[in-house]
């Protein structure tokens, strides 16, 4: 078993895709079937956690997530928890591994309530009852059990996924079980990591059922992890120089957003690019940031004029002016690598014109939109977007020919090959003003330092979220966590995995 922050590239799959993976390995001879396997390694798992705790409720749901929950009710009786089953599904609609898994229960002594008991206290609990197959809103008699559950405020262990949450979208099904560890098997599903899925999931835990990875088919979604965002880093050469490590331009800045442009700019200079300019629209920008004077601050028509820039950042209180708009066209038009977030995002969403440009260009677009940004993009709500996170950052890079960042809890990476990544870092102190300008100017920077853009990307979705858990961890946040600290403290953290130092 395997928690999340320890998995290697780990594949992802949607429902439709783990059914099929199930149908096949169900087809192989073993000596244990996977409703078996996975029930005891939910009681296996119950046992490490809840060892002093015996006194456990198990709820059955009407398919295979309720077999599941037999097979472990079944191991923790035999190891003398106090088991209480609740199944209100009909027995005679199980289907057949489910129904095997019953008749075991019951061969072994166990009963059935068809409601949980009252005046019973117990210590933990072990959610059965959906897992991959729920597919519409709980009825009233499943909603009344998961909000009964929820009252209760026990640990409660989720079998393969928090009963009413939806395992593609994470969306709840109306309601669902908020669950303290959530033990999945075979694989990742998106609805664990993405959306309310971290709300609900608690510590989330990995069973493969003794199906080696490399026997799964190849998937299109993958988690990211450490490992594999770092490995694109290199330390210096000795003989280094500023002009090696490229320059990043920043346009944005209009009236009453310059500390937007600001904040880009000393993200894309601290995560190590040589030079960073700055072309701001206020009407009366600043000419130095004296808190950084290592920026150079010009007009935004002068820098789009300037020699050997390696990569553009457009739209860090960009504003929608007419201004605003024509620089974004030639941004748009240049052949440099561009990162366009906030309002270029918004001004490509109501110019067509703009969206086809973009679409024609020939060196890499990254776009990284909030989901109601996404929407604007794609002409439906923020809601919407919401239903389908993965689905939505996928249609907008294959429209815009784009790499997309769609941003919010578990931010999705999307690219115009199909795949798609979800990132586990990050916390809700990432929830505030200037995050967005930072994560734009952290992947100019690393463009700039050559990178290629998919590993730029990917790089600093995964470090803007790593730096924000670190703070967090040490008491900074997330209630008052702020954008510039998070780029010090992403300076730190890229620091030390190129050069293994605690800083
Ligand atoms: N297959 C395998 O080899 C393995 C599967 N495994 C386990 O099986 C799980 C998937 O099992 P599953 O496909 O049976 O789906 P599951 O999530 O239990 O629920 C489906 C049932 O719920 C019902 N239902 C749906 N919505 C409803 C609603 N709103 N209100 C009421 N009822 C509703 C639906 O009814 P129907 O829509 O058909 O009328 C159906 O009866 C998977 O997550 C993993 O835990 C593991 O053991 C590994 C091996
Ligand atoms: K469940």
């Amino acid at each position: 078993m395997n928690t999340l922050s320890s998995l290697l590239p780990s594949p992802i799959y949607r429902a439709q895709e783990i059914k099929l993976i199930e149908e096949t390995l169900a087809k192989q001879p073993t000596p244990l079937g996977l409703m078996e396997k996975a029930g005891l390694a939910a009681a296996e798992f119950g046992l490490e956690l809840f060892i002093d705790k015996p006194v456990v409720l198990i709820l059955v749901g009407p398919g295979n997530n309720g077999g599941d929950a037999l097979v472990a009710a079944r191991y923790l009786k035999s190891w003398f928890y106090q088991v209480t089953v609740v199944f209100t599904g009909n027995a005679e609609k199980l289907p057949p591994d489910a129904a095997k898994s019953l008749q075991s229960w019951k061969d072994a002594g166990g009963t059935i309530h068809d409601s949980i008991p009252d005046n019973v206290q117990w210590d933990w609990v072990v959610d059965g009852l959906f897992g991959i197959g729920l597919a519409r809103d709980l009825d009233k008699r499943y909603l009344d059990l998961v909000k009964r559950v929820n009252q209760m405020q026990l640990p409660v262990l989720a079998l393969d996924i928090p009963s009413g949450l939806d395992s593609d979208s994470g969306q709840p099904f109306r309601a669902a079980i908020r669950a303290t560890h959530t033990l999945t098997f075979l694989a990742l599903k998106p609805g664990l990591l993405t959306a309310y899925g971290p709300d609900y999931c608690g510590e989330i835990h990995l069973d493969q059922l003794g199906i080696e990875p490399e026997t799964l088919p190849p998937s299109k979604g993958n988690l990211l992890t450490q490992k594999q965002v770092i490995s694109a880093l290199k330390p210096r050469p000795l003989n280094s120089h500023k002009g090696m490590l490229g320059s990043v331009g920043i346009l944005g800045g209009a009236n009453t957003m310059t500390g937007a442009a600001l904040l880009a700019g000393r993200a894309a200079l601290k995560c190590g690019a040589g030079l960073v300019y700055i072309g701001m629209l206020a009407d009366s920008a600043p000419a130095v940031d004296i808190q950084q004077p290592e920026l150079m601050l010009c007009a935004p028509e002068q820098l789009l004029e300037i020699e050997g820039i390696s990569c553009l950042v457009a739209g860090p209180g960009l504003g929608q002016s007419d201004r605003a708009l024509a620089l974004l066209q030639n941004a748009i038009s240049s052949d440099l690598p561009l990162i366009l977030d906030a309002d270029a995002l918004n001004l490509i969403a109501v110019h067509p014109d703009l969206a086809s440009q973009l679409q024609n260009r020939k060196s890499a677009s990254i776009l990284t939109p909030h989901p109601a940004e996404a929407g604007r993009l794609l002409g439906c709500s923020n809601h919407e977007i919401q239903q389908d996170r993965i689905g939505s950052a996928l249609v907008i890079a294959s429209r815009q020919n784009s790499i997309v960042v769609l941003k919010g809890a578990g931010s999705i990476c999307a690219f115009t090959d199909e795949t798609w990544y979800i990132n586990p870092t990050g916390n809700p102190g990432l929830s505030s003003a200037g995050m967005g300008d930072v994560l734009s100017g952290m992947i100019g920077a690393l463009i700039a330092q050559k990178l290629k853009p998919k590993q730029a990307t990917l790089l600093s979705v995964y470090l803007h979220g790593a730096a924000a858990d670190k703070l967090v961890s040490r008491g900074f946040g997330p209630i008052g966590l702020t954008a510039s600290e998070v780029i010090d403290e992403a300076k730190h953290l890229l620091n030390n995995w190129v050069y293994g130092k605690n800083s």
